[in-house]
């Protein structure tokens, strides 16, 4: 079967809850040892619908750009579609394995060794510990880091975790990859090398999905476009066709 996504009425919401209520809830378990589980959460102040209706399908071959305002859920519908996000209502199909360049360092383990961080990646994406382990020596060379690879990631400076999580990421050729503007890591001679690797990598893959305000990314590499607003998809065609609409409703 060829990789595929399909939203169907999708909705998120986020309740937000104003900050008294959190630092009361957190005092309370802090002093009780009560699990958060068992806490009565105080009612949300207002809910946030960060997604509306969204109808969606993505076929093999397609390169769609998310464009839209600050706030107009282009974050929130790729979390979706690497499944961060339950929706609250609509539903999710798709088949393919999917790799997301939004939360490069979610889930790091500040005392595992820049190796073992490596293997647990690649892992995790689906190869063998042989293969995981074959990865090692070629991000090391990539990232400049082979000589801190046996220590641990909390030993790293940001930009350091960064350039790791960044070649890790863009190792394996996923068949959806999903992206939030160009990740940025490292200096200007790594942001050269970085670039050729992510660009090598969004040729590759079946379906891309990239969010983004930069127009030549989106023209060089999307062949169709949707604009968000308000979290409603408010157009669907062409890069061209779509900016054009972005750049009217503006
Ligand atoms: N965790 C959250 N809690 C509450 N509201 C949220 C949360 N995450 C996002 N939102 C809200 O959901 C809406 C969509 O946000 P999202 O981050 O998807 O926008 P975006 O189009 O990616 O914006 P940008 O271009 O600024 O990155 C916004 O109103 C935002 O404030």
């Amino acid at each position: 079967m060829k990789p595929f996504i399909q939203l169907t009425d999708v909705e998120i919401e986020f309740p937000v809850f104003d900050a008294q209520s959190i630092g009361l809830i957190n005092t309370v378990m802090r002093f009780t040892g009560m699990p958060r589980s068992q806490a009565s959460s105080p009612a949300p102040i207002r809910t946030v619908q960060a997604l509306r209706g969204i109808n969606l399908e993505l076929r093999s071959g397609d390169r769609i750009g998310l464009i839209g305002h600050n706030g107009a859920g282009k974050s929130t519908l790729l979390r979706v579609l690497s499944g961060v996000y339950e929706p609250v209502q609509g539903h999710i199909r798709q088949y393919g394995t999917v790799s997301a360049l939004t939360d490069i360092t979610l889930g790091m383990d500040a005392e595992a060794s820049g190796q073992d961080f490596i293997i647990t990646r690649g892992i995790v994406m689906g190869l063998s510990r042989r293969e995981a382990r074959a990865m090692v020596e070629e991000i090391g060379a990539f990232t400049e880091l082979s000589e801190r690879l046996h220590m641990p990631v909390r030993t790293y400076s940001t930009g350091m975790l960064l350039k790791l999580a960044f070649a890790v990421a863009t190792t394996i050729t996923p068949d959806i990859l999903l992206m939030d503007e160009v990740v940025g890591a490292g200096d200007a001679k790594f942001q050269e090398r970085a670039q050729k690797r992510l660009h090598d990598l969004m040729s590759r893959v079946s379906i891309l999905v990239v969010a983004s305000h930069n127009e030549h990314l989106l023209k060089s590499f999307c062949s169709h476009a949707l604009v968000l607003d308000h979290g409603r998809i408010a157009c669907r065609g062409t890069v061209d066709e779509c900016l054009a609409f972005y750049h009217a409703a503006e």
